[in-house]
């Protein structure tokens, strides 16, 4: 950190990388792809499009058009992901993998979330993918929560953790898994348990908020996201998993835009979208706790460790200034507009 001037706090870190990102398609794309390409230099692409990416061709196909929706002034590398269903063809896989197209394979479990209805039920349908990808070592990024009707919605990570998770990763040794935006104790706990081939990653909403802002005099749609904001005490868990310096846990904003409509409903949508304020808000986070020295790690250096590539050689600088910053309520989209995530407090950090 340096002392620009007595009133103004510089930090300056690698550029970050998002490495759980949601960019939709068509106009939304076009609208959100600045957000993010503004602050980050690469994403990890979620694949949950209608219909998915399922194949290789598809996900190249899905790079050319966010290459193409990116403005001409910036720089930004989509780190493309395919979506794992029962059908997946471990050759087309290892294929996608071998030309560099594709940096993991993202599981959902059938009907866990935003657009996962072609996810997986039967496990052992996937076995011969997921061999193939420890072989190649080639990371699998999972939406962990079970789908049960009978697990509680605030139990679905935890079940998901012993009744999945687990059992795949001693039945395929070698397969290197990110556990994607943990909301739990038990998770960050899994994770500081094992011994190699596990990462995750944080949001920068599950570092903020808790369930209790969520339902607490009103509901807030805007603060429903999936997995569910759980009790503060998992919160405070991932703020110190995340400010930790423990290379194994990373950045992955998960900002999932859903136009207000979408979130505004009687039966509303899952996802925060917090590309427009991220940086921003993480500083705030890390300097709370004291930890301002880790946001490099957590924002730029442990996702590509865990990814096996480099560090990026760009730089941010973020800057503290000694009144609030006024962020965009909203961005405007030709669907319609989407609410950027409100942490309900003044923030004093910027990007440089
Ligand atoms: N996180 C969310 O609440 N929503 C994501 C899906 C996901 O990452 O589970 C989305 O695509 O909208
Ligand atoms: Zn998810
Ligand atoms: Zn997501």
């Amino acid at each position: 950190m340096c002392y620009a001037s007595a009133m103004t706090v510089q930090l300056t870190i690698p550029r970050p990388d998002d490495w759980h990102l949601h960019l939709r398609d068509g106009a939304m794309l076009k609208a959100v792809l600045p957000e993010t390409a503004r602050d980050f230099a690469r994403a990890i692409i979620m694949p949950n499009l209608v219909p998915p990416v399922v194949t290789g061709d598809q996900a190249a196909a899905y790079r050319d058009r966010i290459l193409a929706a990116l403005p001409d002034d910036m720089t930004f590398e989509p780190l493309m992901t395919l979506y794992l269903t029962e059908d997946t063809d471990p050759a087309d896989v290892a294929a996608a993998h071998a030309s560099g197209l594709i940096k993991a394979v993202k599981l959902y479990p059938a009907g866990a979330t935003t657009n996962s209805a072609s996810g997986v039920s039967d496990f052992d349908k996937v076995r011969g993918v997921l061999e193939t990808m420890a072989d190649i070592g080639l990371p699998l990024c999972t939406h962990g929560e079970v789908t049960d009707s009978d697990i509680d919605i605030f139990d679905r990570e935890a079940v998901f953790i012993d009744r999945v998770l687990d059992p795949i990763r001693k039945a395929t040794p070698g397969l290197r898994v990110v556990m994607e935006h943990i909301t739990t104790r038990n998770a960050a706990d899994y994770v500081t348990s094992q011994d190699s081939d596990l990462g995750a990653t944080i949001t920068t909403h599950h570092l903020i908020i808790n369930r209790n802002h969520l339902l607490v005099g009103g509901i807030k749609p805007h603060y429903y996201c999936l997995p569910v904001a759980k009790r503060e005490e998992h919160r405070l868990a991932l703020r110190a998993a995340a400010t930790s310096g423990d290379k194994r846990f990373f950045l992955g904003t998960d900002s999932a835009p859903h136009t207000d409509p979408n979130k505004l409903s009687a039966c509303g949508c899952a996802g925060c979208f917090t590309a427009p304020n991220t940086m921003p808000l993480l500083a705030h986070v890390f300097e709370e706790d004291s930890a301002l020295d880790k946001l490099a790690g957590f924002a730029s250096e442990n996702g590509p460790a865990f990814y096996r590539l480099p560090v990026n050689s760009a730089r941010l600088t973020l800057e503290k200034q000694d009144s609030p910053v006024i962020f965009p309520d909203q961005i405007s989209t030709e669907e319609g507009l989407v609410t950027v995530f409100d942490p309900g407090f003044d923030v004093f950090w910027k990007v440089a």
